[in-house]
């Protein structure tokens, strides 16, 4: 195999490869570009004008992820896969990675569209970073543009593998793109309604690309994911990326969910009331008290319907510590 394929080793060992650019038998180009980070190009003939960022590691200890890209590398590298389009491959936060830690000092899914700017440190460098490479990715002009960012949840959900599909003003959510998720083993999309500050919102608001954080299951370490089926996602992955993917419309059996609102945590003196152990997607029912802040802020449940994700009391302030979420129908998709 390419030594570039094996972009995990080098990325976890802290080494740059002693050649930057390698061809496969095929004539597939790879291009390390920095730490973690790796161009793919077919050869120009078969090139079918999509370009593809794949990310993870953005969260260190979510591994399932990062193994899959390393998977799909590997198949690339040793020419078993055949691109027919340009990919990036991300590795987000290396020394994250490397310590097996969510993040050291700052959430990285936290520091995009501008964050990074206004922050110091080792993360806010690295999301300026990383906003530069997808910058410079997409740049071309008249290809179709990509982003899944791959993650796995601090807890256990009810509804095991979803995607959350960022906002931008005027800009309609995709029915196509949705089948494709459905296709990929998706069983829920969270359609967020306002603009955010995460991975996919960037590539998503400024790149113009379709981009979509997906969860995977369980964060577990390095080769402890056995519980965690990617297989459909990782069929539909090598089948983007050879260009002979399965036609399909069908939403049939996708659960779709409008955020509600984001229950933002503001001092110390935040109080969630749910049991640690509690799933994502968990019901709540209507006037029940979730929360409680500083100067008597209450969030009190209002929706119909209400289920919470992400809840994490131990977010900075200032950040999110939940996600309150309603079923929703297809009506919005274009
Ligand atoms: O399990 C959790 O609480 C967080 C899992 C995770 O890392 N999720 C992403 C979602 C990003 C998005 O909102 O698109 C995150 O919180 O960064
Ligand atoms: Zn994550």
């Amino acid at each position: 195999m390419l030594a570039l394929g094996k972009l995990l080793e080098l990325t976890l060992a802290g080494r740059e490869p002693a050649q930057k650019i390698q061809l496969t038998v095929d004539g597939v180009q790879m291009r390390w570009l920095s730490e973690g980070a790796l161009e793919v190009r077919p050869p120009q003939a078969l090139d079918n004008g999509g370009d593809l960022l794949l990310s993870s590691g953005i969260h260190g200890n979510e591994t399932a992820p990062i193994e899959l890209l390393d998977r799909l590398l590997h198949g690339i590298a040793r020419g078993e896969i055949k691109p027919r389009n340009r990919i990036l491959f991300l590795f987000g936060n290396p020394e994250a990675m490397r310590r097996g830690e969510r993040y050291l000092e700052l959430d990285v899914n936290r520091l995009f569209n501008g964050r990074h700017e206004q922050n110091i440190g080792p993360e806010a460098m690295r999301a300026a970073e990383l906003e530069q490479l997808a910058r410079s990715f997409f740049s071309l002009p008249g290809r179709s543009r990509l982003h899944y960012d791959l993650h796995t949840a601090i807890r256990g959900s009810k509804i095991e593998q979803f995607a959350l599909y960022p906002f931008k003003n005027g800009r309609q959510h995709s029915r196509h793109e949705l089948a494709r998720l459905n296709a990929a083993g998706m069983q829920a999309v969270l359609l967020q309604s306002k603009t955010s500050i995460t991975f996919t919102a960037f590539t998503y608001e400024q790149l113009d690309a379709e981009a979509f954080t997906l969860e995977l299951g369980k964060a577990r370490p390095f080769g402890q994911n056995q519980g965690v089926d990617v297989s459909r996602l990782e069929t539909r992955l090598k089948q983007i990326i050879e260009g002979d993917e399965p036609e399909t419309e069908s939403l049939d059996g996708l659960q779709l969910f409008a955020v509600s609102r984001e229950v933002i945590k503001h001092s110390d003196a935040f109080l969630l009331h749910l049991p640690a152990d509690v799933e994502n997607f968990s019901p709540l029912a209507k006037g029940y008290l979730l929360a409680e802040d500083v100067a008597k802020t209450r969030w009190v449940i209002e929706e119909e319907g209400a289920r919470i994700i992400f809840p994490n009391p131990k977010v900075k302030n200032g950040l999110r510590a939940g996600i309150l979420i309603v079923p929703t129908t297809d009506a919005g998709l274009i």
